[in-house]
């Protein structure tokens, strides 16, 4: 529960007690300060312990998120992390309804960590204090899960999540939930034309694999789609343009954007959004190899469009384009957010602080803008200007180049992408290569996810739909 020791849950709690509590918290200095927790026996013969969390007050409009929210997210993780190793299983929390999804996301993130037989000692099983239901407590907790099953994807080694076993994978999350799940080989991938995403794929003996994942259910509240298209590279050695050795290993990662999109679609399906959602990943390993692409290559990619590979280790973009022409031709969406590890420039940029947004529609990036507000889970529009577009295109043998040099590196990027996406569809390319968490991070600034992959912003991407479809 989370209480400054004078609300009422508490108040309740003492009455019962015979103000036996207030005496034990009053030997214990008193409330709780924000960020501190004391912990009380139960006279009670429902509970066996009560944790009473002390919770910050503290509300800055220039930081741009829910602060209450946010106040609460970090309670309820600094009450959960205080029962670690005290082999209790379930726990009840006190919440109000304002907050109550908050509450239930944080729980969740709070309780799972990289490695899994440490969850064991972390309770497991939230509810809402006196087992009173609240919607908002139960879609908070699959928020929080979805976000779950985005980290343990990322942090899925490359030997153990390759393209197949990632494609494997969405099958069997997927389809007992709803969702209809199409998952094509090489032959298809070519047969497509999307010689940028084969350009990619071809030097691994690893098969690509492009997975579409459809969301159609009955009762819908629009009839628009809204599509998601994931960056999932299982493995990203750079290629002939080889990374240098320190920290490879984070490039397991390099599917982050595939698996926000396929947690996203997981939750949209548990949560039965009320309308059509598909998403896309094409899926595959950076490797060199002789059958590599080289810098200097040029490939027509599906939409067409001559690219020339001055660096393979450019190549997220290159699968990304022909997703995106695709997923926009087949799917008519009417808005369509991509999510992609794409570069080292948006580490830079903005760190793990706040996801870089390249959308030139005002709509979708309000909406984009208000779910990242309500999550904590913050974007920041980035500019998309045809100033980046000039400095990718036209290059000497190709109409666009794969890389537009060192400078303002994350919007070349997006320029790039926007040649592959019909101007008349409302469209938001997600730089997730900083909040992804390719940076390990430890607890803090974030006291409900703990060091390795973040699996951000997963709830925002499925709030933004929550308010889409709402
Ligand atoms: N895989 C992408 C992004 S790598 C992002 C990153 C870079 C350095 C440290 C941590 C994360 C990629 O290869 N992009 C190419 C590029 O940024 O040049
Ligand atoms: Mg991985
Ligand atoms: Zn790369
Ligand atoms: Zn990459």
């Amino acid at each position: 529960m989370i209480e400054d020791g004078t609300s009422q849950t508490f108040h309740e709690l003492n009455e019962k007690s015979g103000s036996i509590l207030q005496k034990h918290l009053d030997a214990l200095g008193g409330p709780p300060k924000a960020g501190q927790v004391r912990q009380l026996p139960s006279s009670d013969d429902e509970f066996d312990i009560i944790t009473i969390v002390g919770q910050s007050n503290k509300a800055d409009p220039s930081e741009n998120r829910d602060v209450n929210l946010e106040n609460v997210r970090a309670a309820v993780a600094n009450g959960v992390k205080a029962l670690n190793g005290l082999e209790i299983e379930k726990v009840q929390i006190a919440v109000d309804s304002e907050t109550a999804q908050a509450a239930g996301e944080s729980a969740k993130m709070t309780s799972w960590t990289y490695k899994a037989d440490k969850r064991e000692k972390i309770p497991q099983q939230f509810s809402v204090f006196k087992n009173n239901s609240i919607e908002s407590f139960d879609q908070g907790l699959i928020l929080g899960e979805a976000q779950n099953l985005a980290r343990e994807l990322m942090e899925l080694p490359g030997n153990l999540l390759t393209p197949s076993i990632f494609a494997d994978k969405c099958v069997e999350l997927l389809e007992p939930l709803g969702v209809k799940v199409n998952v094509h080989g090489a032959d298809w991938i070519k047969e497509q034309n999307m010689n940028a995403f084969w350009s990619v794929a071809k030097g691994s003996s690893e098969e690509p694999k492009f997975v579409e994942m459809i969301w159609d259910p009955e009762v819908k509240n629009r009839e628009e789609t809204f599509a998601l298209v994931g960056k999932g590279v299982t493995f990203d050695s750079g290629g002939i343009s080889i990374k240098p050795s320190p920290n490879m290993g984070d490039m397991r990662g390099d599917m982050g954007g595939a698996a926000v999109t396929v947690a996203t679609m997981y939750a949209a399906a548990k949560l039965k959004i009320p309308g059509k959602v598909v998403a896309t990943t094409p899926l595959a390993e950076n490797m060199p190899s002789s059958n590599a692409s080289k810098p200097g290559d040029v490939v027509i990619a599906r939409n067409g469009k001559s690219i020339q590979i001055d660096n393979t280790d450019a190549e997220g973009r290159l699968l990304l384009c022909d997703a995106l022409d695709y997923t926009a031709e087949v799917y008519k969406p009417a808005a369509m957010i991509d999510s992609a590890t794409l570069t080292g420039a948006m580490v830079i940029a903005l760190g793990d602080g706040a996801t870089g947004v390249f959308c030139k529609d005002n709509e979708l990036w309000n909406l984009i803008e208000k779910s990242g507000h309500e999550t904590g889970d913050r974007a920041w529009r980035m500019p998309h200007y045809q100033h980046y577009f000039d400095k990718i295109s036209p290059t000497h043998n190709a109409e666009l180049n794969n890389t537009g040099g060192r400078d303002a590196g994350s919007a070349t990027a997006a320029a790039f992408l926007s040649a592959f996406v019909p101007p008349n569809v409302p469209w938001a390319h997600l730089d997730i290569a900083g909040v992804g968490g390719i940076f390990p991070s430890e607890g803090d600034p974030f006291p409900y996810l703990c060091k390795g992959m973040s699996g951000r912003p997963t709830r925002t991407i499925l709030q933004t739909l929550v308010n889409y479809f709402q």
